[in-house]
């Protein structure tokens, strides 16, 4: 009997592992924009030292060897196939849709490289270094800036009047305080004008002027759901462009679509390691699917808030059910590594062992 067509739609941290988890139970296509998988949380390090971004940047085909890879963005989708920005048609049985956020990234992988490499001299050759966003991305930067280069000027301006707002007030704090430590000049309830950089400075909305050779833009990025409003899915969409999922991950009112990741609309802060969780969840039911078991089906069910925002390369903070701790006991968890090896190893790319 023929394989069943499953076709993934977007290869971020939800997508890969389901393509991954699929490729002997289906046939399997992997539809990316790139042609790249890029563990997100790993790209802060990378942008201090280059040559970290080698083992959390690979290609698609690394780990998907019995799956197809379609490096073109997905522009369309009727009831039975997926139309690709570049002319392509795939047909499907089942389809997942994983398409996360937008991020404006390079094709190939070699130039994501080069773009970390560029990253890395700019930091470099500038004496005082301007963040806007104090989300997890820009705190994550400034940490990783003022540990590696700690004779930097670090400015970081954010709009909110905390930092971190996506996590619990203690934490917001402890960052807060953590950064200024460093040295790290935090304005809160400020925005910066981006028009006004010229010269080495630009003005915030509170009218000062901040000094900065360089800046880098943490202000977060869009849903990936943009493209689809004009397809069959439109009406799966709530008011936030999510899209509306049942508890076994199958697109509202849908029986062979699936959505994983940060584009689904359930009540749980957006992040990667959630994204696995639905892909272990959605891979599972849809093996049951195929083998026509559908009544065996797994539920997903969100768990209460747990983050590590990494601090460098030794501390960070975290918020676990019960207690928000920093230092360096959160930092082992996560910020030597930052999970690179744990992933590497979850995709396939080295041998199971017992550490981070
Ligand atoms: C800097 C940073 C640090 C983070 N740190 C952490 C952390 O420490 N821990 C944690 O758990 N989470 C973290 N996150 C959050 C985590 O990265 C996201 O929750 C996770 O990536 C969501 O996975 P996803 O599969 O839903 O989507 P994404 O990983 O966003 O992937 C979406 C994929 O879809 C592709 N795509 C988009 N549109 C199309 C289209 N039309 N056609 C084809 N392909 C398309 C994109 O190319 C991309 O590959 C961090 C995020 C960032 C940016």
């Amino acid at each position: 009997m023929e394989n069943k067509k499953v076709v993934v739609i977007g290869g971020g941290i939800g997508g890969s592992l389901i393509a991954k988890s699929l490729q002997f139970d289906a046939d399997v296509t992997l539809v990316d924009s790139k042609e790249y998988f890029e563990i997100t949380w790993a790209s802060l390090r990378g942008m201090v030292e280059p040559s970290f971004a080698e083992r959390s940047v690979f290609r698609h085909q690394d780990y998907l060897s019995n799956g197809r890879v379609v490096s073109s963005a997905a522009i369309n989708i009727t009831d039975t196939e997926v139309l690709t920005e570049d002319g392509g048609l795939i047909a499907y049985d089942y389809l997942v849709i994983a398409t996360g956020h937008s991020d404006d990234v390079p094709k190939s992988r070699l130039e994501r490289l080069k773009q970390y490499q560029a990253d890395n001299e700019k930091i470099k050759g500038a004496d005082s270094i301007l963040i806007v966003g104090g989300g997890p991305t820009g705190v994550e930067l400034a940490g990783e800036i003022t540990i590696d280069f700690p004779e930097k000027k670090v400015t970081l301006v954010h709009s909110g009047y905390r930092l971190l707002e996506f996590v619990g007030p203690k934490a917001s704090k402890k960052a807060l305080k953590w950064l200024k430590s460093k040295r790290v000049d935090v304005k809160l309830g400020q925005t910066v004008n981006l028009d006004t950089i010229s010269q080495g400075a630009c003005v915030t909305s509170s009218g000062e002027i901040i000094k900065a050779d360089c800046h880098f833009l943490c202000t977060g990025k869009p849903l990936g759901s943009e493209w689809l409003k004009k397809t069959v899915l439109k009406g799966c969409l709530n008011e936030f462009g999510s899209l509306k999922v049942d508890q076994y991950l199958r697109v509202e009112g849908r029986k062979n679509v699936f959505a994983v990741g940060d584009i689904t609309d359930i009540r749980e802060i957006k992040q990667g390691y959630l994204a696995q969780q639905h892909a272990l969840v959605a891979a599972k039911n849809l093996k049951l699917l195929i083998a026509g078991k559908e009544s065996k089906m797994a539920t997903y069910e969100p768990g209460p808030v747990m983050a590590i925002v990494s601090l460098g390369r030794r501390e960070a903070v975290a918020q676990f059910p019960f207690t928000t701790v920093i230092g360096i006991a959160p930092g082992y968890i996560k910020s030597r590594d930052l999970f690179v090896g744990k992933t590497r190893r979850q995709m396939g790319l080295e041998p199971p062992s017992c550490g981070f």
